[in-house]
């Protein structure tokens, strides 16, 4: 298992280059599957999430591959598209293979979808895709850890269409809301997403499945309309700017001081967690295809609570907890969508930091100095707060299971080495 090894102290300064978004790429990735023709998906990030998206599709009889000289571009072609199946063994290391139930269910009429278990940041079940694909007419059994899913056989012997309707979740859902947009496009008649998530990767998919020829209205805000269409074609489209990982270079220079320009970054997705970090003491200027942020001395400690889109991300919640945990004052932070997402706070508490658990709270009392040590990342952003941690350390912080981190960022530590951070993998 690789580790990372990073001494401490070193300010930032320089250029980074953000990636693609791995949660606009891994539902774009499956978008390609509703259409018998070819996609080119362009900016697709290089992680582990997007190989195994990868491997999960090609098992499906799907050719998908990156094109070579390309920056970051994928060809896929779904028309050859023969087993509906996602198996455990790859949907147990991601659990956005859910993603796959509603565009194989709106183009092959049937599907056999791992359940994708709990994970280390909350039990996460998937109750509410099973119910809004059962609303649009699929008889789903959950057998021997299966989602088994089909449409009803039509007079004419073959599986019929999924049928529009309206679906009220019970909570929000990111995934949820993109696997029924999805399921939607290819339904008969007309799918009402009421509650719907608004996070600029439902708007990035949406674009996207309207250039292939859906009828979508309504995204980006809580209310989605969908025309259903007999047939998607092909379509070329460029992955969004990854916003957790644009956030996550801006909390890594407020906490370890520099000037760094982050290029593709999008301020306008970001809002809630800029605002903080200006409150915090850093300033940040944004303008077309890129965001500054410099800062100097200590920050000030925020509260902050975690919401859905527009309000502050859980996925910057630990990154944001790093730079709390060394800035002047206390802090609160409320996490609201996960049970378990404090995984982090043991392993900073190892480094120095004075943070105390309550339920969904953390009570922070910022410190002046965090220390060097052997520290374990539990998940993919518990993974970045302790990379995070680690720059500011004085001394050797070594993080060990940095496969969580491989999940979700695309050549973390080449792009902190080369904005000056002292940041090496060590292979095993
Ligand atoms: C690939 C991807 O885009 N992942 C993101 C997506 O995950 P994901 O889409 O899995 O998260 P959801 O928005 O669905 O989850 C929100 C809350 O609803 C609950 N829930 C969800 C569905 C369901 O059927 N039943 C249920 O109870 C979840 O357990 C959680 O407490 O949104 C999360 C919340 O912004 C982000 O942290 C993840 O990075
Ligand atoms: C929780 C995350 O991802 P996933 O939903 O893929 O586990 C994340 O990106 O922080």
């Amino acid at each position: 298992m690789d580790k990372l090894l990073i001494k401490g102290g070193k300010t930032l300064a320089g250029t980074v280059d953000i990636s693609g978004a791995k949660n606009a790429a891994l539902p774009e990735l499956c978008a390609a599957l509703l259409t018998a023709e070819p996609v080119t998906l362009e900016n697709v990030p290089r992680l582990q999430d997007v190989a195994t998206m990868l491997k999960l599709i090609r098992n499906m009889g799907v050719t998908a591959e990156r094109v070579e000289g390309s920056s970051g571009a994928v060809l896929v072609n779904a028309g050859g598209l023969s087993s509906p199946e996602a198996p455990y063994e790859l949907v147990k290391t991601m659990r956005a293979s859910v993603l796959a139930l509603g565009p194989l269910l709106a183009r092959f009429g049937e599907a056999t979808v791992s359940l994708p278990g709990g994970c280390a940041i909350g039990s996460r079940p998937v109750d509410q895709h099973i119910k809004g694909m059962q609303a649009m007419g699929a008889d789903i059994v959950v057998e021997h850890g299966y989602m088994i899913a089909k449409l009803p056989v039509g007079p004419n012997g073959q599986r019929g269409r999924l049928k529009g309707c309206s679906i009220t979740t019970d909570m929000v859902t990111v995934t949820g809301t993109e696997n029924f947009m999805m399921a939607a496009s290819l339904a008969e008649g007309e799918t009402i997403l009421e509650n719907a998530a608004q996070e600029p990767e439902i708007g990035d998919l949406a674009e996207m499945l309207i250039k292939m020829g859906a009828k979508i209205e309504g995204h980006g805000t809580s209310r989605i309309s969908i025309q259903g269409v007999e047939r998607l074609h092909g379509c070329t489209h460029q992955v969004v700017a990854d916003r957790i990982e644009t956030g996550t270079f801006l909390c890594a220079v407020a906490a370890a001081g520099g000037d760094v320009v982050l290029r593709h970054g999008r301020a306008d997705h970001l809002d809630a967690v800029i605002e903080k970090l200006r409150d915090a003491g850093a300033v940040i200027t944004a303008g077309d295809g890129f965001i500054r942020v410099q800062a100097q001395g200590r920050m000030q400690a925020q509260s902050f609570r975690t919401t859905e889109y527009p309000g502050f991300p859980t996925d910057m919640q630990a990154q944001f907890m790093a730079l709390n945990a060394i800035a002047e004052g206390a802090s609160k932070v409320t996490e609201t969508i996960f049970e378990n997402r404090f995984m982090h706070v043991n392993e900073m508490v190892r480094l120095g930091a004075n943070i105390q658990i309550d339920g969904k709270f953390a009570i922070l009392e910022g410190v002046e100095k965090l220390s060097g040590a052997t520290v374990m990342a539990t998940d993919l952003r518990a993974s970045a707060s302790l990379v995070i941690a680690g720059l500011v350390a004085e001394g050797e912080t070594l993080i060990d299971r940095i496969y969580h981190l491989d999940r979700g960022y695309d050549q973390m530590e080449a792009k902190l080495r080369g904005i000056g951070a002292d940041i090496e993998r060590i292979k095993s």
